[in-house]
């Protein structure tokens, strides 16, 4: 990890200048080329011109502080063992990642819906409210003002890689209803609890389309390489980190590749604040291969085959899947059946 010891050190990701989508005076072509060869080669990017305003950056994350801050019976009023969603707090230490602990705390929210009957398929049951803290009522409105924006600069993004593979820039809001998939996670990674334990988050996958990512100054992402070594996606301020989630990798048969990625807690002492968005589509969409262009599709290389992770190009599935792995006690309280019925 270098970005402590060297704020200045040079980015190893491409960076992304979204505003040059719809710039009239840019050059589309090469455009589309940088995003296409940050998107293939890499899976991760950084994107600026995004228009995001400062008040909503800086907002969502002095609203974070005040969240981690609270006493931890108020946290924990909210703690995701109440939501058969897997929404609302999880503690330092609740989330696995590879099977072990991530050196964590989050909320997790998603679309407000009201529960569905059951009956229909398992995922349904992801469908519902999100909770909110009593003793913070501000967070509700400055989270729901980020997650408009994170969702107004993903599904731009989205719409450039469609352009990027060829395809008709509105490709993939067939895969939408009114209300995108989205998920909204905000993060604080404590410091390293000691030496040898630096697991923030472990190496994964996202399962959506795509994932953005707003970080503060500390650092600590990696991005895998093709080689199998980790890069530092270094903090670049007013950026977002862009990153393929494995519904991408699924619509272009591996020709996009959902990057595995980690987070190293920062040393003892240190903080570190994220929040990472998650754009999926609906969650009955079974995501199908695109046509992509031959000299395109030559360099299509598959979708993973991962014994520990496989793909399943049914969206709600691979969701569910992701949350019953991820959150186990939640999952033991209110999936219980659905864990039996498979094993
Ligand atoms: O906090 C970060 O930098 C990344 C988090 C992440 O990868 C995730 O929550 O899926
Ligand atoms: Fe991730």
């Amino acid at each position: 990890m270098t970005t402590i010891d060297e704020p200045g050190a040079a980015a190893a990701l491409p960076l992304i200048d979204i505003s040059h989508f719809r710039d009239p005076a840019a050059d589309r072509a090469a455009f589309l080329a940088g995003l296409r060869h940050a998107a293939h080669e890499v899976g991760f990017f950084y994107v600026v011109g995004h228009g995001v305003p400062d008040e909503i950056t800086t907002g969502i994350f002095a609203v974070a502080k005040e969240f981690f801050a609270l006493p931890v019976e108020e946290r924990l009023a909210i703690e995701n063992i109440h939501s058969p969603q897997f929404r609302g707090y999880t503690r330092t230490g609740y989330e696995y990642t590879g099977g072990t602990p991530d050196w964590r705390e989050q909320i997790d929210i998603g679309p407000e819906r009201e529960p569905v009957a059951p009956g229909g398929p398992a995922w349904q049951r992801l469908i519902g409210p999100n909770q909110w803290p009593a003793a913070l009522p501000g967070l509700r409105e400055t989270t729901l003002a980020w997650q408009a924006e994170a969702l107004r600069v993903s599904r731009e993004v989205l719409r450039a890689l469609a352009a990027a593979l060829g395809q008709d820039e509105g490709y993939f809001d067939a895969w939408f209803d009114e209300e995108a998939s989205t998920h909204v996670k905000i993060v604080r990674y404590p410091g390293r609890p000691s030496a040898e334990q630096d697991q923030g988050v472990g190496a994964h996958q996202d399962y959506g389309y795509l994932a953005l990512l707003q970080q503060d100054a500390v650092g600590g992402l990696q991005v895998r390489a093709a080689d199998g070594s980790w890069l530092d996606a270094t903090p670049v301020p007013g950026s977002f980190v862009v990153n393929i989630g494995e519904m991408l990798e699924i619509a272009t048969r591996g020709y996009l590749k959902a990057t595995h990625h980690r987070v190293v807690s920062p040393p003892t002492g240190v903080e570190r604040f994220s929040v990472p968005f998650f754009l999926g589509p609906r969650l009955d969409a079974v995501v199908a291969p695109l046509e992509l262009p031959a000299e395109l599709a030559a360099g299509a290389r598959g979708v993973s085959q991962d014994a520990d992770n496989p793909l399943h190009a049914a969206f709600g599935e691979n969701a569910l899947v992701g949350w019953l792995r991820s959150h186990p006690e939640v999952a033991e309280r209110w999936w219980s059946d659905v864990l039996a019925e498979r094993g």
